[in-house]
């Protein structure tokens, strides 16, 4: 488990459909005070290239590509994001036992290594659409069931909603890292976002770092928007 300080707790989602528009953002932000998190939409238009610039800016960059493939690929894969630099990456949990054990053990090798996170349940997700895709149970029950996968595969935590990090905070301990998405602030709309909590309550609730997009990225002053939600969990 790596015991480095969570400051700065806020991870931006720079969910951009170009290039140009994360990289104008990231000027008017200061790695001190925020990471940042480049996912499937932004890395599909900008590649490697674009996760180099942000990471050689001076910011903690979370590769959020949620890997879910058989244990080769998924090992191969999270070694290319380590040779990035990046400060964590993540698969899909439901990958299995030997998937997130095979990515632990080939970052285990390596001098420097991102945090391995596994995503549990999706924040897009509530108990009416587990059931549709015939997953039996709650979400809080499945993201428990998932979360205990992934500790026991020796991974630094998890990806799961603020709504659970309390159950997962007393069942796993302090060291294991929760991050959570699904972070609104008060009155700010939910979007397609189904299992959500405000920044305050999220930290009150376990949370390590806060995944936040578009209240802060569509917002008409993303710097002060980002200012707001810090001032809310202090740091
Ligand atoms: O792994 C993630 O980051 C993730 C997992 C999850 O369960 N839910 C979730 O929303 N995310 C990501 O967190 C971000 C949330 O963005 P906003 O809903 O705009 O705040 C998006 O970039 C999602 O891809």
């Amino acid at each position: 488990m790596s015991s480095e300080p969570t400051d700065p707790r806020i991870i931006v989602a720079l969910d951009f459909p170009d290039s140009a528009a994360a990289q104008a953002l990231l000027e008017r932000l200061d790695p001190a005070r925020c990471r940042v998190k480049i996912g499937k939409e932004l890395f599909t238009r900008g590649g490697p290239a674009l996760v180099t610039r942000a990471v050689d800016a001076g910011f903690a960059v979370f590769l959020d590509l949620k890997f879910h493939d058989i244990p080769n690929t998924v090992a191969g894969a999270c070694a290319a994001a380590a040779d990035l630099g990046v400060w964590m990456v993540n698969v899909h949990a439901q990958g299995g036992s030997a998937m997130l054990s095979a990515a632990r053990e080939c970052l285990a090798r390596r001098r420097e290594r991102p945090l391995l996170v596994a995503v549990t349940v999706l924040t897009s997700l509530g108990a009416e659409d587990l059931a549709a895709i015939g997953c039996p149970g709650t979400p809080g029950e499945r993201v428990l069931d998932l979360a205990g996968l992934a500790q026991a595969a020796g991974l630094d935590g998890v990806v799961c909603s603020p709504q659970e990090a309390a159950a997962l905070r007393t069942r796993f301990g302090a060291g294991f890292r929760l991050v959570t998405p699904g972070v609104r602030p008060a009155r700010a709309a939910a979007e397609d976002q189904k299992r959500i909590m405000t920044p305050a309550d999220a930290v009150a609730a376990g949370a390590d770092y806060l995944v936040v997009g578009r209240p802060i990225t569509a917002a008409p002053e993303p710097a002060a928007a980002l200012a707001a939600i810090a001032a809310e969990v202090g740091g």
